[in-house]
């Protein structure tokens, strides 16, 4: 077999490497005596002491093993790929002969002339174009089809910077996927501080804006209840000439002047010269519109943030660049030290709104900075589809082509075709829009996930709705950046056969045998050209979604353009074998539907096919809890005292308790029975090791439903430390970031139970930390966003502060104010095992370097500013920390209470003393309000 490295390794690195790479060349397992460690993971032995690690893959029939990780010294615990197997008992794993052709994983590509490898979520083999890019140094502008690898070699160069690293797009999902992508297989780099941000976080990260960002649901609820007796009907239009025309292009000006917008040439508006003043007109209201509602415009405020906007950066990305507009992209450039350490990377041909994006204006961004000159030696293009089928691709390049010819290129760049890279077989079928074939379609693929229908706009939905029982239709903007292994597309030409015969128009079969040439367009005058390249995008867009097959039905099969793509004779019948995916499947996708904001979508899965219903039960929580505690403790109802015994419980509620105690409720005195009874009662669900009644409730509610008290099944799972729950419910799409009625996360409860009990955090914890934490805690300080990613000590620091924050701070509020110690997060990290927390960071210096670092008023470009040293070691959170929860920011202390904090009351007092408990309550509330009083003067405070 062949034998290729990980870029991320060093041969040289690695004693008596060449001779087991050439055992394992030789086929010689015994020499290189390999054993299997897990799934495609092997070992070969270098030496007494050193290992290493691979992976077997085939590649067109050959086999190839991929050298992935040096283990020194038997250190198999502190392996990137062996994660939680905290021993390998060598001794006990035989060693295996050889592994054959036929058991070797196969890959989609592999390049014969690269012995190096680069991984994300899996190995990648860049082909001759990406891996001359990877190579090349910033600054450079990556071009490239859907499904190119712009995403993966970014992210891939990325891993080079050194320093501060940004990461921003439009889209929050793709941010996500990103960073995932980025740190899949714990890969961690010790010289790089990344921020992975969407564009919204990005001006968050400069100065959280005044209300929220206006979007075009609240712009066209406005423009509908205003445009009576209007010329102009059309509210996506204007919302878009807006944001592309009027806002989005100028970076010298927050919007155009109406003289300026009138003096826009024809191919630089979507609205004709007479329309003009009308469209400026509705944008002046809409000035006024976003004031009165405390609605801010992502372009204006790029504007504004110009002023104050300071470098901060070594290296930034920014990915689907078409989806930005010239002041958004102008911005974070402006955040960079050095102004030539930049990556962009987009598809001009995917733009579905008309934001008039072209890379001749992106590179005219540069010709203002001295040391960037034209801007067209930074443009590299990719052309390799790895995701569509070549039949997909085929119909996708002809689609290019026509919008080549008939509109010449936007600009030179975008006028490349696509190969298909292949490894993925399809069709295209080109079907009549017949009742039968309706039919057929629909009933074979309304169940299952795999097949999703695309429609032009909104208007076309009812229609095909009426057809398609499947809650995966979806109109073109909604469809992109999604992808499917089968899209029906559904009358997309037909609804609209005047714009797309107006398209083809002048374009003959015999020229699309020709390559793409560079050329202007025929028209040149033609006003509507950014409406027509709307379309054609779109329709490029739509069938690029789909992975393997297209389903393309048009009730008028005899269009020019249908011709010219090849598509000659509808079929007038089709045979399907039925699909179906099962509830799972359906959860997931309503999960992933749901993270990229497609929430109608996601409803109607949960709704209709996985047909959940919201509880019955009165939930306690914040609302409801006062009226619970009058009737229990005014209105002495045994019920409602027993209610509230459980709710206090549940969220260890010291002030409720000893309530209860003065209330004379017997049990309260026996709270660690009563928490025995209360689990036997409601919980007994997660008491077993299977979590099949858990899944069951999650069957009927959903995988976010709240109990009696207010908990997700996550947090109650996390509570009673049941692995097998938490890890099913996460993968049903488990929201990680809820909180309850306390404040805290599933995370978090899962810390404060690893602090309360030894057995929780040695055997218990482990087996799930990785699955409650959260990608990332968005923090906001002095009125800037920081997103505190999961793998700094600061996020883990954090989270157990405010894990720990009922517990800890009743002891620190006895005669004088005190604050959380290191000793504090000493005491509860120590049973954590070392797979969570390497010992490095449980150590006293180190536990009080960062506590020290990220003190209010320390001079560190690091400093996140959590925390508030109150006196010498003792510290309490910073008064003006914020934090986003559930989508709202909220203040740390509004968060969680001051008020709540109580004294554990002594059930038996001794007769000889004056009533202790109402002395330390009493003295406690003393500093509970000089507590108040500190942090008042702190918010106060400049
Ligand atoms: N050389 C390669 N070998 C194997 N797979 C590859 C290669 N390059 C890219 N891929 C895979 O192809 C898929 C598409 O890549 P990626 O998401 O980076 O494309 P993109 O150009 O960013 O697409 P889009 O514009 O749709 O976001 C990914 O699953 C990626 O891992």
């Amino acid at each position: 077999m062949k034998v290729l490295i990980y870029n991320e390794l060093d041969p040289k690195d690695i004693p008596g490497f060449s001779k087991l790479q050439a055992y394992l060349e030789n086929d010689d397992f015994k020499s290189a005596e390999v054993k299997k460690l897990g799934d495609n993971l092997y070992r070969a032995r270098l030496n007494q002491r050193d290992r290493l690690l691979f992976s077997i893959y085939r590649y067109q029939e050959q086999r190839y093993a991929l050298i992935l990780e040096f283990i020194k010294n038997h250190a198999y615990q502190d392996s990137r790929f062996l994660r939680q197997v905290s021993t390998v008992d060598e001794s006990k794993i035989p060693d295996i002969p050889l592994v054959s052709i036929d058991e070797a994983a196969p890959l989609v590509y592999l390049n014969p002339s690269q012995p190096r490898f680069n991984l994300l979520d899996k190995i990648i083999s860049f082909d001759d174009r990406q891996q001359a890019i990877y190579d090349l140094p910033p600054p450079l502008i990556v071009i490239g089809s859907a499904g190119s690898g712009k995403t993966a070699l970014t992210l891939e160069k990325m891993k080079h910077a050194v320093g501060d690293v940004l990461y921003v797009t439009q889209s929050a999902y793709l941010v996500n996927n990103a960073r995932d992508l980025y740190y899949a297989h714990q890969y961690d780099n010790p010289e790089q501080q990344i921020d992975f941000l969407s564009f919204q976080e990005f001006l968050e990260s400069i100065q959280v804006p005044t209300g929220n960002p206006v979007n075009f649901a609240a712009f066209q609820n406005w423009f509908n209840r205003h445009r009576q007796g209007h010329a102009l009907k059309d509210a996506h239009k204007l919302f878009e000439e807006f944001r592309g025309v009027i806002t989005g292009p100028a970076t010298d000006k927050s919007w155009l002047s109406r003289e300026d917008y009138r003096a826009l040439g024809v191919k630089e508006s979507i609205f004709l010269a007479e329309e003009r003043d009308a469209v400026y007109d509705v944008f002046e209201k809409y000035l006024q519109f976003l004031a009165d509602n405390t609605l801010y415009d992502p372009n204006i405020v790029s504007h504004q943030y110009l002023q104050s906007i300071r470098a901060r950066y070594d290296f930034v990305v920014v990915d689907e660049v078409q989806d930005l507009t010239n002041i958004q992209l102008y911005l974070i450039l402006k955040s960079l030290h050095h102004s030539r350490d930049f990556l962009l990377c987009g598809d001009s041909n995917q733009i579905v709104h008309p934001n008039f994006f072209s890379w001749a204006k992106v590179k005219s961004l540069f010709y203002r900075q001295d040391d960037l000159q034209t801007g067209d030696e930074l443009i590299r293009i990719l052309n390799t589809n790895y995701r569509n089928s070549p039949q997909v691709t085929e119909i996708a390049n002809r689609i290019l082509k026509i919008k080549n010819l008939r509109f010449g290129s936007i600009d030179k760049e975008s006028h490349y075709l696509v190969e298909s890279n292949g490894h993925n077989q399809g069709e295209v079928l080109f079907l009549q829009d017949t009742a039968d074939i309706r039919r057929e379609l629909d009933n074979k693929t309304k169940a299952s996930t795999r097949f999703a229908v695309i429609v032009m706009n909104a208007e076309q939905k009812p229609a095909a709705q009426q057809y398609f029982g499947t809650p995966l239709i979806f109109t073109i903007q909604e469809a992109k950046g999604l992808e499917y292994e089968n899209i029906i597309l559904y009358n997309f030409l037909s609804q609209e056969e005047a714009r797309y015969r107006e398209i083809s128009k002048g374009v003959e079969a015999a020229d699309l045998h020709h390559d793409i040439k560079y050329a202007r367009g025929k028209d040149k005058t033609d006003k509507s050209l950014e409406i027509y390249k709307f379309y054609i995008n779109a329709l490029y867009v739509a069938l690029t979604r789909a992975i393997k097959n297209l389903y393309w039905i048009e009730s008028q099969p005899k269009q020019a353009l249908l011709d010219l793509l090849g598509l000659g004779e509808a079929q007038a019948s089709l045979q399907l074998a039925s699909q179906n995916s099962s509830l799972d499947a359906w959860r997931l996708e309503a999960h992933k539907l749901e993270l990229q904001g497609k929430q109608e979508q996601a409803e109607r899965i949960r709704s209709e096919i996985l047909k959940q219903k919201t509880p019955n039960w009165q939930v306690i929580d914040t609302t409801t809890l006062p009226e619970l505690k009058q009737k229990a403790l005014v209105g002495n109802d045994k019920n409602a005292k027993l209610a509230l015994f459980e709710y206090a419980l549940v969220y260890e509620d010291l002030d409720i308790i000893n309530s209860l105690l003065k209330a004379d409720f017997k049990a309260a005195k026996q709270p660690d029975k009563g928490l025995q009874l209360l689990q036997q009662k409601h919980y007994s669900a997660y008491s077993f090791k299977k979590p099949d009644a858990v899944l069951k409730q999650v069957d009927q509610y959903g995988a976010d439903f709240r109990n009696l008290f207010n908990q997700t099944p996550l947090m109650v799972a996390a509570w009673m430390g049941n692995a097998e729950a938490i890890k099913a419910l996460v993968e049903l799409g488990a929201d990680t970031e809820k909180v309850d009625s306390n404040g805290l996360t599933a995370f978090q409860i899962a810390l404060a139970q690893s602090d309360r009990s030894e057995a929780y955090a040695k055997k218990k914890v482990a087996e799930f930390y990785l699955h409650l934490k959260p990608n990332s805690m968005s923090i906001q300080v002095d009125g800037k966003l920081v997103k505190l990613d999961k793998h700094t000590m600061e996020f883990f620091l954090l989270n157990l502060m405010i894990a720990l924050f009922y517990r800890v701070m009743p002891f620190k509020l006895h005669y004088r104010i005190e604050g959380f110690s290191t000793q504090d997060f000493i005491d509860a990290v120590q049973h954590i095992p070392t797979t969570i927390l390497p010992e490095r960071r449980k150590q006293r210096a180190y536990l009080s370097s960062i506590l020290a670092k990220n003190e209010i008023d320390k001079d560190d470009k690091h400093n996140r500013k959590l925390f508030y040293r109150v006196m010498r070691g003792a510290y309490i959170f910073n008064p003006k920390l914020a934090i986003r929860v559930e989508g709202e920011w909220v203040n740390i202390y509004d968060l969680l209470s001051i008020d709540k904090l109580m004294p554990q009351y002594e059930t038996k007092q001794d007769w000889w003393r004056a009533d202790y408990n109402a002395y330390r309550e009493k003295s406690m509330a003393a500093q509970k309000q000089a507590l108040k009083g500190l942090i008042a003067v702190k918010l106060g405070a400049k």
